[in-house]
């Protein structure tokens, strides 16, 4: 499903009406209508229920009438409120508001301050209301009087419905420079919009769902949109069955190599997390005097012991080891737990030189890569790069603040770059692809914000890429999955006291859910 700018939106709604000859009005209709079904759904009987109604000069107002009429139909008890004269509606909102004149909806004003009153004393009997004041024409800051009218909306306590966005939320940007309607439900139309995805948007958006308005399919799958929402369906034609003529090697072998002293766990996690994600072998191969800390953790990951420094890191002498590894694997999975030293950016070099299968860099891998970021240009092989926020910071050599204020675009420019796959880890992930796509994931919580769940992510990505997905869709199923084991392991034990392998231990599920499917 693609995100769109409200930029994209106002194309595909003008091809819709231009081109395609579907007039504003009957979307707009749709719109109505659409937003009536979900209201149905959510709140049950609507006959006799007492509806407040906000309606902005725009289109978004236009839809709020339609809404209203709709109501009407259904037996509600309806009051409009509409924040302007009829002569400053636009045209499709002005017929809208005639048809509700003959018909004899109850309409009052609402822009000059002694409409207050009334609207405060109808918005105390309502029992749902909805907001179609400001839909995604909406930039900037609600002017004093229309924040007012908000903040009596947002004191009502009651279902409040809004219209494709929450008004006061930027669409783009999902920025809220005043303030906004709190909405429990947002219905938008034909695809969801960045207001719904960042926050503070998505937070003022509550429950969002996508309604289908009759713009033509194809205009909302055309390849110059180049943002995703990952959904199952996403990944979904990238699960085939398995079959029954298979055995170990048919689902690849995965090497991780990291783990330090004091480090082993992350490289542990990484292998048993490829494994629980399918791949067929996993070798770890670690600092020799590590090796029984590892080999001690999962009987089923194998482990190669490497040569050492006196810290017990991998050591450059361990590179004609490293160098066979590569060519024995499907893929390699590197940087967990490896630790920040001297001689790590020579080892990285090498790796990324000599690799001839996919590389999964994360953790100190990628701080390895951010001492000079030139080392990328010497590889033949896709990379899929896995940074937290502050080892996204100094790959760029920016501050967190800076990288948080931008993911989308740093993730999506990056990728372009550099021509890796890269994850921006985080509240809704981003996977950037080199092609300048870029898949949004929503599934996850903050109890995935503990020590190993990085390079769970780690090794699951490189355990679907050694089962044959290719390494940007194993980016973009791996951080879906992820997070959906996150989901279910914090239903079972709460977000507090999920620890990295709880996710480990709920990913079966996740891929057992999705196999019946
Ligand atoms: N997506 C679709 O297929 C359809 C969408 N519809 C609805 O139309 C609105 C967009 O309508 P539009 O008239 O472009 O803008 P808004 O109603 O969102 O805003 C009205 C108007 O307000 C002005 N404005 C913007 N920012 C501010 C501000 N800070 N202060 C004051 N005024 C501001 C600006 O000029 C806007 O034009 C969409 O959301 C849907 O609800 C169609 O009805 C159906 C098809
Ligand atoms: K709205």
């Amino acid at each position: 499903m693609k995100i769109l700018r409200a930029e994209e939106m106002r194309l595909i709604d003008g091809m819709a009406i231009n081109e395609y000859g579907i007039p504003g009005i009957v979307l707009m209709e749709n719109a109505g209508i659409r937003t009536v079904e979900v209201i149905n759904e959510i709140l049950g009987e609507i006959r006799n229920k007492k509806v407040v109604v906000v309606a902005g000069r725009g289109n978004n107002g236009g839809d709020g009438l339609v809404i209203a009429r709709q109501l009407m139909n259904g037996g509600a008890r309806v009051t409009v409120f509409v924040m302007g004269k009829k002569e400053e509606l636009t045209p499709d909102t002005r017929i809208n508001y005639e048809i509700m004149q003959k018909i004899k909806g109850d309409i009052y004003p609402l822009y000059e301050p002694e409409h207050m009153e009334k609207f405060a004393e109808e918005v105390q009997k309502a029992e749902i209301i909805v907001d179609s004041i400001y839909g995604i024409g909406f930039k900037g800051s609600l002017q004093e009087f229309e924040a007012g009218v908000v903040n009596i909306i947002n004191s009502r306590g009651v279902p409040v419905i809004a219209v494709d966005i929450p008004s006061g939320v930027e669409a783009d940007t999902g920025k809220v420079h005043s303030t906004a309607v709190r909405a429990s439900h947002t219905v938008t139309f034909a695809a969801p919009k960045w207001g719904h995805i960042l926050e503070p948007g998505a937070d003022f958006t509550g429950n969002l769902t996508v309604a289908d308005i009759s713009i033509p399919r194809f205009l909302l799958e055309q390849s110059s949109l180049k943002s995703n929402l990952i959904r199952e369906e996403t990944i979904k034609p990238y699960w085939g069955k398995r079959k029954r003529e298979s055995h170990k090697g048919t689902y690849g072998h995965v090497l991780v190599l990291g783990g330090s002293l004091g480090m082993t766990g992350a490289v542990s996690m990484a292998a048993y997390a490829a494994l629980r994600a399918g791949a067929g072998l996993v070798t770890a191969a670690v600092p020799e005097s590590l090796l029984p800390i590892v080999a001690g953790f999962r009987p089923e990951i194998m482990t190669v012991p490497l040569a050492e420094t006196g810290k017990a890191a991998i050591a450059v002498e361990a590179l004609p080891a490293i160098e066979n590894l590569l060519g024995a694997v499907s893929v390699c999975a590197v940087g967990c737990g490896m630790s920040r030293y001297l001689e790590a950016k020579a080892i990285m070099n090498f790796i990324l030189e000599k690799a001839g299968v996919p590389l999964v860099i994360d953790a100190d891998g990628i701080n390895a890569l951010a001492e000079d970021i030139s080392i990328l240009k010497n590889r033949q092989v896709p990379v899929v790069l896995t940074p937290h926020p502050g080892e996204m910071a100094r790959l760029l050599q920016k501050s967190i603040k800076e990288v948080q204020a931008d993911r989308v675009e740093i993730a999506r420019s990056f990728a372009v770059d550099w021509n890796v796959t890269l994850v921006l880890k985080g509240n809704k992930t981003v996977v950037a692809m080199p092609s300048g796509d870029v898949y949004v994931n929503l599934t996850g919580n903050p109890g995935m914000a503990t020590a190993g769940s990085g390079d769970v992510l780690c090794g699951i990505i490189s355990g679907f890429i050694a089962q044959g997905l290719n390494p940007q869709m194993a980016a973009v199923a791996g951080v879906y999955v992820h997070g959906r084991a996150g989901d279910l392991a914090s239903m079972a034990k709460g977000e507090r006291g999920l620890i990295a392998l709880d996710l480990v231990e709920w990913l079966p599920e996740v891929l057992r859910q999705m196999e019946a499917c």
